[in-house]
């Protein structure tokens, strides 16, 4: 079996009818930390959605975490989401209930049922996030970068392969950012999951040198095949 967490060949991806990137190929393997860089509107978000089966795959193959997506339904979604953790720029965390119930709903909402499995989960993750014993805390009473690792660590509570994250230090000033950062990049190094992040924020990326993935004029173009070509 391929150590690919991530095998994309020939895909073409699209939002509607409008074709948004055309033959993507890459493959990111386990544990490795890549950057999808690229314009507003170019297509990294369309990509990702691809990736977590939010949009269907038409065209070309595509192994994400060891399901095959191309020709996925809707039913077979919550399968896939098990072995991805997915963050946002903006948490998505639910406002009317604190984070030990943001992060019950999640393990409930894919199939755990005993609660000394759901507290052994919640507390491990905060744990991991520097969290640990906030769970009584409602959102609103968590600084962004608080939220945003409430975020991480609901990402987390399934040990993912894999970890897709649309700008997640976009809200965030530079120091909080730096500590999401060094979060995610010893997610990758130290517990072996793959990320890949999207983002926009070149300080970050200067700063925490990775692979980089770039949608440009509707392609995927990949820094390690630029560094391979010379
Ligand atoms: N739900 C949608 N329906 C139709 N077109 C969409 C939809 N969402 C995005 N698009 C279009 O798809 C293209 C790619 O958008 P996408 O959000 O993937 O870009 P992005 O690189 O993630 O941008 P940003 O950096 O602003 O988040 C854009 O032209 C956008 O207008």
């Amino acid at each position: 079996m391929s150590k690919s967490v991530i095998s994309i060949s020939n895909a073409n991806i699209y939002q509607g009818s409008n074709l948004i990137l055309q033959d993507v190929n890459f493959k990111i393997d386990k544990g490795e930390f890549v950057y999808l860089v690229g314009k507003t509107g170019s297509g990294k978000t369309s990509l990702l959605k691809t990736l977590y089966g939010e949009l269907s795959l038409r065209e070309g193959q595509a192994n994400v975490a060891d399901f095959e997506i191309k020709g996925m339904t809707w039913k077979d979604v919550p399968f896939l989401r098990r072995n991805i953790g997915i963050v946002f720029q903006d948490f998505h965390l639910l406002s009317d209930r604190n984070v030990y119930e943001n992060l019950r709903f999640v393990l409930r909402a894919t199939g755990w049922k005993e609660k000394h499995l759901i507290d052994e989960k919640i507390n491990d993750a905060l744990e991991k996030v520097g969290l640990k014993n906030k769970g009584f805390k409602m959102p609103h009473e968590m600084s962004g970068g608080e939220q945003q690792r409430v975020d991480i660590a609901r990402a987390l509570l399934n040990s993912p392969k894999l970890i897709l994250a649309d700008e997640p230090t976009g809200n965030l000033d530079p120091e909080t950012s730096n500590g999401i950062m060094q979060l995610l990049l010893s997610i990758s190094k130290d517990m072996g999951t793959t990320v890949l992040m999207a983002t926009h924020d070149y300080v970050v990326i200067n700063r925490y040198p990775s692979r980089i993935l770039k949608t440009e004029n509707g392609k995927v173009l990949d820094s390690d095949v630029v560094l391979a070509n010379g």
